[in-house]
């Protein structure tokens, strides 16, 4: 039942060059006193938020139908599921992001992919400025090149969408992700107008975000589950009440209590973002210039001042009467989504995809961990299973 316990400075055996913030008073001014709201006019905003997210929840069951078709045949097997996610969440976010783009967006997907393996093999190594100039790492340029195939690609969708426009085939660019980013682009008021680098950005933004922790969020929790059979259980019970045999639905998918309390659970174990980085001025203390502060959110979350001598162990039932009484009302306690301003703006999209992915799973098959499983999660961007998941699955219909 023991689980694996960062320390509050070391980032899996890397020390981070900055402060790092765990007292949760200061944790709480840091992160609410830091960056502007995200803007409610940013297209990204209103493209995961309200009526854009209801209409996501087709495009997830897709996504989850191809993903399940697959491990049809597969009972009995070795099932390594964390791939298996990677493939169901990018799929999700080309689908729901780019819509009717969906294959372009797949490519750029590819390419943040290969282009996030770079950034993790280097995120801590610190470049020489004056060396810099005159010689580039190998990853240095592969993800030059990487950079520049990106832009490519966002460029074919946006002039595709606004080509459709100009020739009539169209009316409007569409209120999907990149018909909002176009008529942002495209804007005639200098305010609200986004610039070139700031759509690329923003789809660069959303697919690292929307891919890498949802799917990172899935693995640990089927892991958990795989190893206590009594929540699996209690958790598929719900599921059958609520859809029975259906797929799940959003009336149904706000009474999925248990299932609330095991997705809280594991993001509190095992939440997906390693830390929160921030430059702030902190009262009056006076910080050397441009220092990074880092809240290590996963310390705070393992810390048995804030959660008690059984910080290690899966408990779901911590959550059973909410968050608030979970963390006794201590806002700075729980942030797997982060806090403040610039908390995450994906939130409801993330927990909605989970619940229908792990809804869907649970439908059709119980899972027990493959004996051979090696436990060692390790921080690269997110929290991640350095050797994947491994899980045997147990059909609960015979022509499943
Ligand atoms: C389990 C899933 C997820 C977790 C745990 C998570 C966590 C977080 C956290 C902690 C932050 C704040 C970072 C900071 O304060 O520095 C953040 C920001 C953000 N998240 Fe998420 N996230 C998840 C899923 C998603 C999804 C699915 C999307 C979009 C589809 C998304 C989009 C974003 C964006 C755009 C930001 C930046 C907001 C800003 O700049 O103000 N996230 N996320």
């Amino acid at each position: 039942n023991h689980i694996f316990t960062p320390g509050s400075t070391d980032m899996g055996g890397i020390i981070f060059a900055g402060m790092v913030i765990s007292e949760p008073e200061i944790v709480k001014e840091v992160l609410r006193n830091s960056g502007k709201a995200f803007p409610k006019a940013n297209p990204s905003f209103y493209a995961f938020h309200g009526e854009s997210l209801q209409n996501m929840t087709p495009a997830v069951i897709a996504s989850v139908e191809t993903m399940l078709e697959k491990w049809k045949g597969q009972e009995g097997n070795e099932n390594e599921v964390f791939g298996e996610f990677r493939l169901l969440t990018s799929e999700v976010i080309s689908r729901t992001a780019f819509g009717s783009s969906y294959l372009e967006g797949e490519k750029i997907f590819d390419m943040l992919n290969k282009l996030s393996i770079i950034v993790g093999r280097n995120i801590f190594s610190t470049g020489i400025p004056f060396i810099n100039k005159f010689w580039k790492s190998a990853d240095f340029l592969e993800s030059e090149k990487l950079a520049k195939e990106m832009q490519e690609c966002v460029m074919k969708v946006v002039k595709k969408r606004e080509g459709k426009v100009l020739s009539g085939e169209a009316e409007s660019f569409g209120n999907d992700f990149p018909g909002l980013h176009v008529k942002a682009y495209r804007d005639s008021n200098e305010e609200k107008k986004l610039s070139w680098e700031e759509l690329v950005d923003e789809c660069k933004t959303f697919y690292f975000t929307g891919e890498e922790t949802v799917n990172s969020l899935l693995a640990w929790i089927v892991l958990l589950l795989a190893i206590h059979g009594d929540w699996l259980e209690r958790a598929r019970r719900e599921v059958i009440r609520i859809f029975g045999n259906q797929n799940p639905h959003p009336e149904g998918m706000a009474k999925l209590k248990t299932m609330t309390m095991i997705i809280n659970e594991t993001l509190r174990l095992y939440g997906p973002p390693n830390g929160l980085v921030r430059e702030v001025q902190l009262g009056k203390l006076v910080l050397p210039a441009n220092i990074d502060l880092l809240v290590p959110n996963i310390a705070l979350h393992h810390d048995p001042n804030l959660w008690g001598d059984d910080v290690h162990l899966f408990k779901p039932e911590r959550f059973a009467e909410g968050i608030a009484k979970a963390t006794k009302c201590n806002a700075a306690a729980y942030i797997p989504f982060g806090l403040g301003p610039r908390s995450c703006v994906g939130m409801t999209f993330a927990t909605t995809e989970t619940k229908i992915a792990l809804s869907m799973i649970l439908q059709r098959y119980t899972i027990t961990l493959f004996p051979a499983y090696v436990h060692s999660p390790i921080p690269v961007i997110t929290l991640q299973p350095q050797h994947g998941i491994q899980i045997i699955l147990a059909s609960l219909h015979n022509n499943a």
